[in-house]
């Protein structure tokens, strides 16, 4: 694990000196838009033309934020128009790094196509990356946009129009992930990565108040918002798919599993069943990042062999009306 500084690679832990024990997660940084005719993107960001063959999107299996990415990409139908390639599991003194030579460049490592797009570039390199090939640079980092852009600039080449941030549910989709976001997305991260008792125990009361909150609406609601799936409900899978394999153990947040509760247990299952969904989850590739990548939290590298993950059987969610 490291960052580039000025386009040069250093193999650095993050720092969490300067904030108590608290792991802050840093800003992506490259932020563009990919938008049906290149127009500027809803912000003004610089626009990229929506084309066939043009996108290249780099993914980690085991990583909750790439696989909103890779989600999208199946939902969408752009498995055609946009090529994926998957970097190995084990993110170690290089960062992530492909096991064979990347199809585009023949890189071996990410940090390379990072300092590709931008030579003095300062920052951590993550994963997803949405590349453009002809102009040679990278669209953006950011996943949470990259599935905004993903939801539509396409449609007119896929001719798939499903919508998962639809007008009429767009504030109640952003006070959503608003709010899991800190909480759980990234508050298992904060569990985690914290380096004192105190971040951890704030990380991890704020994480498990946050699920009871949304396994009691989930007791009367089939979703997060409206009677269908949104992007919301995909921010939140990519983390709960994880959680009983992963951040029970490794991140430290045991108060109980998602199979414990009530409402998650079983949405968690129907979302997992969702046609296409299934093949984007990789258990290999996930425990094996996380136990044999972090040596601060697992020095002995050592992969658990549990826990078996009953995803298949019938969720039961099928009954439920919104009230
Ligand atoms: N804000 C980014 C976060 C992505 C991110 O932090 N990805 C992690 C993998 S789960 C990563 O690549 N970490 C490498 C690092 O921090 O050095 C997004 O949502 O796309």
């Amino acid at each position: 694990m490291g960052k580039l500084v000025n386009g040069v690679w250093h193999d650095i832990w993050y720092d969490t000196k300067e904030s108590d024990g608290k792991f802050v997660r840093e800003d992506a940084g490259f932020r563009d838009w990919v938008t049906a005719d290149g127009e500027p993107g809803p912000q003004g960001q610089h626009g990229f033309q929506a084309e066939s063959g043009r996108y290249h999107l780099y993914v980690s299996l085991a990583c909750p934020w790439a696989h909103r990415a890779l989600i999208f990409r199946q939902l969408k139908q752009l498995e055609e128009h946009i090529g994926v390639t998957v970097v190995s599991p084990n993110m170690l003194t290089e960062g992530w790094v492909f096991d064979e030579p990347e199809p585009n460049y023949g890189l071996m490592y990410l940090h390379q196509l990072y300092s590709k797009a931008k030579p003095d570039y300062t920052g951590r390199v993550t994963v997803p990356v949405l590349w453009d090939k002809q102009t040679q640079t990278i669209v953006s980092n950011e996943s949470s946009e990259i599935i905004r852009m993903f939801n539509q600039a396409f449609d007119a080449l896929t001719g798939n129009h499903d919508d998962y941030y639809p007008y009429h549910l767009a504030t109640e989709v952003d006070k959503w992930n608003d709010f899991i976001y800190p909480a759980i997305n990234n508050g298992v991260y904060r569990c985690g990565f914290a380096t004192t008792q105190a971040a951890y125990e704030e990380a991890f009361d704020g994480l498990f108040t946050a699920l009871d909150r949304v396994d009691h609406h989930l007791s009367t609601h089939r979703y997060l918002a409206g009677d269908s799936i949104t992007e919301a409900d995909w921010r939140l899978f990519t983390t709960l798919i994880r959680f009983d394999a992963v951040y029970v153990g490794h991140f430290k947040c045991n108060r109980q599993r998602i199979e414990d509760y009530a409402h998650l247990s079983g949405y968690v299952k129907e979302l997992y069943q969702y046609a296409q969904i299934a093949e984007t989850v990789d258990f290999y590739h996930i425990k094996r990042h996380y136990y044999a990548s972090h040596s601060t939290i697992n020095p002995t590298r050592i992969i658990p062999l549990g826990p078996e993950l009953d995803l298949l059987s019938s969720h039961g969610r099928g009954i439920r009306r919104d009230m």
